[in-house]
């Protein structure tokens, strides 16, 4: 048999992405690529427009211009059920995880699962659900408690748990370690990296968290005014060369960037 040529096509492609609110332009013509099984990760200030950038991804945002192809096919424009079917292969972590503080944690699990019609079957649904929880570290009796009962660090395993269980091709983590202190943010990140992994999926994460994106990511983008100033191997950031990044990666108070906004890269925990 011949061996299967090793993709070449993006899992995500974006060309001449534009997004502006009133006289703002937030993004002023984004091209990015990002391969197969790859984990890419958007660094940039606050207010550099690092959310607007993933809601247009993912379709909660229109771009005023240009195209977003997932998969080989453009979705830019799709609502109701061609949007739904395209974000049925997509995984997302949401910043402060997002639960469902009414639902049992193994539902807020299973969320997606019924929704996205992966199954219709309940104890098909808690299984799996089981199961995810299992990967991300969180004991069984975790999963009939409800959102407020567990500390911060358990809430991000949930919707990790969450954002993983529909085993989708394209994960999205938004601002992953908002929130938890230095420790906790490094176990999330390892099982950022070992849950993508073991779903095979492409990854694409959104931080100002530098030590978050270099542990998770293959290559690192940095937003600055609207525009993908530099876009290299994770292990090259520290030495880019491009003055605006190495005054964000090491959080200089003193450099190019003068916008306050611009520049509030954070630890872990912040
Ligand atoms: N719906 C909206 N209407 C008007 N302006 C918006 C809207 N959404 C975002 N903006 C503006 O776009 C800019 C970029 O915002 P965005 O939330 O993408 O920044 P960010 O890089 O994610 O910041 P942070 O790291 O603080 O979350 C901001 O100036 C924000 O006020």
């Amino acid at each position: 048999m011949t061996p299967r040529p090793p993709d070449t096509e993006p899992k995500l492609r974006l060309r001449d992405v534009r997004k502006r609110f009133g006289a703002q332009m937030v993004l002023d013509g984004i091209d990015l690529d990002v391969m197969p099984g790859e984990s890419l990760v958007v660094i940039g200030g606050s207010g550099s427009g690092k959310s607007v950038l993933l809601k247009c991804i993912l379709g909660l945002l229109r771009p005023d211009a240009g195209s977003i192809v997932i998969d080989g096919a453009e979705t830019v424009g799709l609502d109701g059920r061609a949007r739904d079917r395209v974000n049925a292969h997509l995984g997302m972590l949401f910043q402060g995880a997002a639960l469902f503080d009414s639902l049992p944690v193994w539902q807020n699990v299973a969320f997606g699962l019924i929704q996205g019609r992966h199954t219709r079957n309940r104890a098909e649904a808690r299984e799996r659900a089981m199961a995810c929880l299992a990967q991300v570290g969180l004991r069984p009796e975790v999963a009939d408690l409800v959102p407020s009962e567990l500390s911060g660090g358990m809430q991000k395993r949930v919707g990790l748990a969450r954002a993983i269980a529909t085993r989708p091709d394209i994960v999205f983590f938004d601002e992953p370690t908002t929130g938890l202190d230095p420790i906790m943010a490094d176990v999330i990140n390892d099982l950022i990296v070992a849950t993508t992994k073991d779903l095979g999926a492409t990854a694409l994460s959104i931080t100002h968290d530098m030590a978050s994106a270099t542990k998770i990511a293959d290559r690192i983008a940095m937003l600055y005014r609207g525009r993908l100033i530099w876009v290299g191997p994770a292990k090259q950031v520290f030495e880019s060369g491009n003055a605006h990044v190495d005054q964000f990666v090491h959080g200089r108070a003193d450099g190019p960037i003068t916008d306050e906004t611009d520049k509030t890269p954070a630890r872990s925990g912040r």
